[in-house]
C-alpha cells in the first residue's frame, strides 16, 4: 500500500520545496510533514523559509484581522510556483476554500486540547485569588472565565501574544501566574512536560481544527495531490471538517470566541460514533452557548460539513450570533 520507492526509483527527481514559516513551531511541524512526504513520494523534501506579516507585525493579532495573517504569504508562494507544498496549523486557516489551491492532506491530529502552564505546578482549580492568566484568544478567555465562575475562582485573563517560548516566559519570569497554549504545539516543540494541566474539553473546547496540520498544494499539481492524499487521515479529516463547517456557519473568524471539537467515540478498536461539540460566549464568560450532537461517523467530508451546519443553526437559534460581536481582547 505505502510502498516507499528507493532513492534510485525516484530517478533523481528534484526535491519538493516545502514552504514554512520560520518560527520554531512552524519548523517542527514542517519537519514532521517533510518526513511523511518523503515516505510517500520517495523524493527529497527541502524546507523553504517564508516570512509572513504575522511574523513581523508587533500589532495584536485580533487587530490585524486574525484569520489568515500567517497563511497568505505561504499561499502566495504556492500560487507563484515558488514552493510545491505548504504546511499550516489547520486552526489558523480561514474557512473559505482558496481559489487555485488544494487541501491535499490532513495528517492524523495530535491531542486537540489546550494546556495550562502555571507556576509552581498549579492546576487551574488551585490558582489563587486574583491569579493572572495570559491568553491572546477570546475563545480561551471566554471559557476560562466561565469555568472560573463555576468553580468560584477569582481570576483575570490578560491578553498576550508572541510565540510559544515567549508566552511560557511570562510564567517563568513571574509576570503571569499561568498561560494557556495548545497541547499539540507544546508536544511538537518537546515542551509538553511543562504543562501543569491538560484542560478537559468539557471545560475548554479547543479551536476548530486545533492539533491538526493542513498540507496544501496548487490545485494544478494533481499528481502531487494524489500522493499527498496518502498521508491524509480520514478520521481527522471528517472531524476537522465538521468543526470548521460549524465555525463557517457561525460566520466567525478565527479570533472569535468559538470552540469546537469532534470526538470519535468507539468501543475499543472500532470507531462507532462522532460527537460534535461547539461553544461561543462572551469574553467575560457570563454567557456561553454550548451544544453537542452525536451520530454515526460521517461517511464523507460533505456529511461532516452538514453536521457542523446543523449544530451551528441550533447554536444560532439559542442566541449565538449576539455573543460574537466582541472579537478583540
Ligand atoms: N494561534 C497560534 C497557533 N497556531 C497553532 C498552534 C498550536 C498547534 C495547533 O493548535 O495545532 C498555535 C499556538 C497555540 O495556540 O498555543
Amino acid at each position: 500500500m505505502n510502498a516507499t520507492p528507493s532513492p534510485a526509483a525516484s530517478g533523481g527527481a528534484p526535491p519538493l520545496r516545502l514552504g514554512t514559516r520560520r518560527s520554531a513551531l512552524a519548523m517542527a511541524q514542517s519537519g514532521l510533514v517533510a518526513d511523511l512526504v518523503r515516505d510517500v513520494t520517495g523524493r527529497p523534501v527541502e524546507l523553504v523559509e517564508i516570512t509572513t506579516y504575522g511574523d513581523t507585525s508587533r500589532e495584536h493579532l485580533a487587530q490585524i484581522g486574525g484569520a489568515g495573517v500567517f497563511v497568505s504569504a505561504l499561499r502566495e508562494a504556492l500560487l507563484r510556483g515558488e514552493i510545491d507544498l505548504a504546511v499550516h496549523s489547520l486552526k489558523d486557516l480561514p474557512t473559505a476554500e482558496p481559489e487555485g489551491l488544494a487541501l491535499a492532506a490532513v495528517p492524523r491530529r495530535e491531542d486537540p486540547r489546550d494546556a495550562l502552564i502555571a507556576r509552581d505546578g498549579l492546576t487551574f482549580a488551585q490558582l489563587p485569588p486574583g491569579a493572572r492568566i495570559g491568553t491572546g484568544s477570546p475563545r480561551r478567555a471566554a471559557q476560562l472565565n466561565a469555568w472560573a465562575r463555576s468553580l468560584g475562582l477569582d481570576i483575570e485573563t490578560v491578553p498576550i501574544r508572541g510565540n510559544v517560548g515567549t508566552r511560557i516566559g511570562y510564567v517563568r519570569s513571574g509576570r503571569l501566574d499561568a498561560v494557556v497554549l495548545a497541547a499539540a504545539g507544546l508536544t511538537r516543540l518537546g515542551r509538553i512536560g511543562e504543562a501543569t494541566e491538560l484542560l478537559d474539553a468539557d471545560h475548554v473546547l479547543p479551536a476548530p481544527g486545533q492539533g491538526a496540520l493542513a498540507v496544501e498544494c496548487a490545485a494544478s499539481s494533481a499528481a502531487l495531490a494524489a500522493r499527498l492524499a496518502e498521508i491524509d487521515d480520514p478520521y481527522t479529516r471528517v472531524a476537522v471538517t465538521a468543526e470548521r463547517s460549524l465555525l463557517a456557519a457561525l460566520e466567525a473568524g478565527c479570533s472569535a470566541p468559538v470552540g469546537a471539537l469532534a470526538d470519535l467515540l468507539g468501543d475499543g478498536q472500532v470507531v462507532t460514533e462522532m460527537r460534535l461539540r461547539g461553544v461561543v460566549g462572551t469574553l467575560d464568560g457570563t454567557t456561553l452557548v454550548q451544544l453537542s450532537t452525536t451520530g454515526p461517523v460521517p461517511a464523507s467530508p460533505g456529511d461532516a460539513a452538514d453536521l457542523g451546519r446543523v449544530l451551528a443553526a441550533e447554536m444560532l437559534a439559542k442566541g449565538a450570533a449576539g455573543l460574537m460581536g466582541e472579537r478583540a481582547l
